[in-house]
């Protein structure tokens, strides 16, 4: 359900209208199992430049191309209707994608063509959904696992609103306790866990030059979110979830130089402030409104939550029951 949400969410802001997976039962398996095939596939292709040729028939079945395809298609449908829709058409304006067919490329003055639009039209919506439900359902999974958290969290929510429809983003960034959830969440599993490559440039002194250690222009280098989050150099219990340790004035060590889930630089996330926002509303929105607890208590408890680097993180399904407060 939280990666049916985040697909409307994303669709809603980027294209201007709702895929509306969370209804359409039958939309929201074709889109979700595309996105699961998606994400298993990008790590093996961005390192299929180093392999032979023809060898991608061998390691994907056709199935499984066919259902990540479903999710291009969905991207490149919903772009060229928004082209089709023009400024007038949306059922929103301002929506993400508008901005991009406004956009002049600054070497040239002219608009993008449609081979880029539809490469930033699948980006965004890969990006920009998978992500972030990853990171809900880890902070859920963890709130479930610890109770006394969940009800702090929940105490914060209820003790500032008097009604649901109060909740709002601007009021929710004053919270401390959910900002610290969200961190602590973002940090023990952060949903892109593993290398986010860079390649070394060719500029003088040539060379570069880290520690002991020299790298050659063109070395593809990289640091491991996952290896930073969860060095006790850097924060104390790193397996253990804390969000106290996100707090003003906490004992418990905390670098936050040492905290890059949207990576650093000037190819970090564009999608940060919109991930904020999404992650913020959900979470005050579900505990202010709904109880939830795992449907199978003991086997979560005892299996932990854990997730596979593929660049992104694949995740476990966690089973939720929910009922009404
Ligand atoms: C918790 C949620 C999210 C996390 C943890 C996350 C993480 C990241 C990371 C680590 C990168 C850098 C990849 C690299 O350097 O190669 C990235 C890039 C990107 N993200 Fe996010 N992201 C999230 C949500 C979003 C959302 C909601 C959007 C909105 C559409 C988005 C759009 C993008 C885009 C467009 C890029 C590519 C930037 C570029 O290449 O210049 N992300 N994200």
């Amino acid at each position: 359900m939280l990666g049916a949400l985040s697909m409307d969410i994303l669709s809603d802001l980027c294209f201007g209208k709702c895929f509306d997976t969370l209804n359409n039962e039958k939309e929201r398996d074709l889109i979700l199992e595309g996105m699961e095939k998606s994400v298993q596939m990008v790590l093996k292709e961005g390192t299929m430049h180093r392999w032979p040729k023809g060898i991608w028939d061998y390691i994907h079945s056709k199935e499984d191309v066919v259902k990540r395809k479903y999710v291009y298609q969905k991207a490149i449908g919903a772009m060229m209707e928004r082209i089709q829709r023009g400024d007038e058409g949306g059922e929103r304006g301002g929506d993400i994608f508008s901005n991009l067919l406004h956009a002049k490329q600054p070497e040239t003055g002219k608009p993008y063509d449609q081979r880029e639009l539809m490469g930033e039209a699948i980006l965004l919506l890969v990006a920009g959904s998978d992500t972030t439900s990853t990171a809900l359902t880890v902070i859920i999974w963890h709130l479930l696992a610890n109770p006394e958290t969940m009800q702090k969290l929940t105490s914060e929510v209820c003790g500032t609103y008097s009604s649901v429809e109060d909740i709002k983003y601007q009021s929710l960034q004053s919270l401390p306790y959910l900002h610290a959830v969200i961190e602590e969440g973002l940090r023990i599993c952060p949903p892109s866990p593993g290398l986010i490559p860079r390649v070394v440039v060719d500029r003088s002194p040539g060379n570069l030059v880290i520690g002991d250690h020299v790298f050659p222009p063109g070395t593809e280098i990289g640091v491991c979110n996952i290896s930073l989050h969860l060095n006790s150099k850097y924060f104390d219990n790193p397996k253990t979830f804390q969000p106290e340790r996100w707090l003003q004035d906490s004992a418990l060590k905390c670098n936050k130089t040492a905290f890059s889930p949207f990576s650093l630089g000037p190819r970090a996330c564009l999608g940060r402030n919109m991930a904020y926002m999404e992650m913020s509303l959900t979470l005050a929105l579900l505990v202010y409104q709904l109880k939830l607890s795992f449907t199978n208590p003991e086997k979560e408890l005892q299996d932990g939550f854990d997730v596979e680097d593929a660049f992104v993180a694949l995740k476990p399904k966690v089973r939720v029951q929910v009922a009404k407060v």
